[in-house]
C-alpha cells in the first residue's frame, strides 16, 4: 500500500495530532491541502467525507474521518496502544485529559478578543493546577520513562505535543514539573520525533488570530 494521504488545511487544527502520531511511528505520509472552498466542495462531492468534514486520511484502502477514529486506527496498527485492555484504558483516559487541555489552549487564538484574557488565565490555571500535576504524579508513581507500560505509546506523543503548546503559551508553566520537563526532552530526542521537530518537517507552525480569521472566512467554517 502507498503512503497515507492526509486531507486538511495547511494548518494545525484537528490534523496536527495525526501528523504527530504518524511521524512518531516513523510512517511517511503525503498531504493534500485544502486551499479553497472549492477544494472542500470537490472532496464532499466525490463522496469522500462521510460527514462532509475533514480531517480525512486515506489509509489501507479506506477514507477515514473523525480524528479519534483515525488516531485509534494508527495507534493500533503501529502497536502504540498498550499491551492489553487495562493499558489501553489508561491510555484512553490520559489521552482524553490531554485533548481537553489541548483544546482549551488551541481555542485561545480564535476566541473573541473580549474573552481572551479570562480564557487564557483559565487555561493557565488548569495547566498548572489540574493537568500537569496529574501527569507529573503518573511519572512519579512508577519512575519509568514512558507514561504507560514502560514503553512508547501514543499517549507519550500526545503529551509531548501538549507540552510544546504549553511552552508556546507560557514556558514558565513547566517550571514546577521537573519530571515532565525531563519527559519532554527524553521523548523529543527519540529519532523519529527529533526528525519531526526539525525545521522543514511536516509539523505545522502556530497561526495568529488574523491568519485563522482569514482561513475561517475563506473556508466558511
Ligand atoms: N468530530 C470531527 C469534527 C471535524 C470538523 O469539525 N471539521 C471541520 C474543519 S476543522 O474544524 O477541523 O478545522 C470541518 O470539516 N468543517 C466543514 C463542515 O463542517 O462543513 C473530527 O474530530 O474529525
Amino acid at each position: 500500500a502507498g503512503k497515507p494521504v492526509l486531507h486538511y488545511f495547511n494548518a494545525r487544527g484537528r490534523m496536527e495530532c495525526i501528523r504527530w502520531l504518524l511521524a512518531a511511528a516513523g510512517v511517511e505520509f503525503e498531504e493534500k491541502f485544502i486551499q479553497s472552498p472549492e477544494d472542500l466542495e470537490k472532496l464532499k462531492k466525490g463522496g469522500n467525507l462521510m460527514f462532509e468534514q475533514v480531517p480525512m486520511v486515506e489509509i489501507d484502502g479506506m477514507k477515514l474521518v473523525q480524528t479519534r477514529a483515525i488516531l485509534n486506527y494508527i495507534a493500533t496498527k503501529y502497536d502504540l496502544y498498550g499491551k492489553d485492555m487495562k493499558e489501553r484504558t489508561l491510555i484512553d483516559m490520559y489521552t482524553e485529559g490531554i485533548f481537553d487541555l489541548t483544546e482549551m489552549i488551541l481555542q485561545l487564538v480564535i476566541c473573541p478578543p473580549d474573552q481572551r484574557e479570562a480564557k487564557t488565565s483559565l487555561a493557565k490555571d488548569r495547566t498548572k493546577n489540574r493537568y500537569l500535576p496529574a501527569f507529573e504524579k503518573v511519572l512519579k508513581s512508577h519512575g519509568q520513562d514512558y507514561l504507560v507500560g514502560n514503553r512508547l505509546t501514543r499517549v507519550d506523543i500526545h503529551l509531548l505535543e501538549l507540552l510544546l503548546y504549553v511552552e508556546e503559551l507560557d514556558a514558565s508553566l513547566l517550571t514546577p514539573f521537573p519530571l515532565l520537563k525531563a519527559f519532554k526532552s527524553r521523548i523529543s530526542s527519540l529519532p523519529n520525533v527529533k526528525k519531526f521537530l526539525q525545521p522543514g518537517s511536516q509539523r505545522k507552525p502556530a497561526m495568529d488570530a488574523k491568519q485563522i480569521e482569514e482561513a475561517r472566512k475563506a473556508f466558511k467554517i
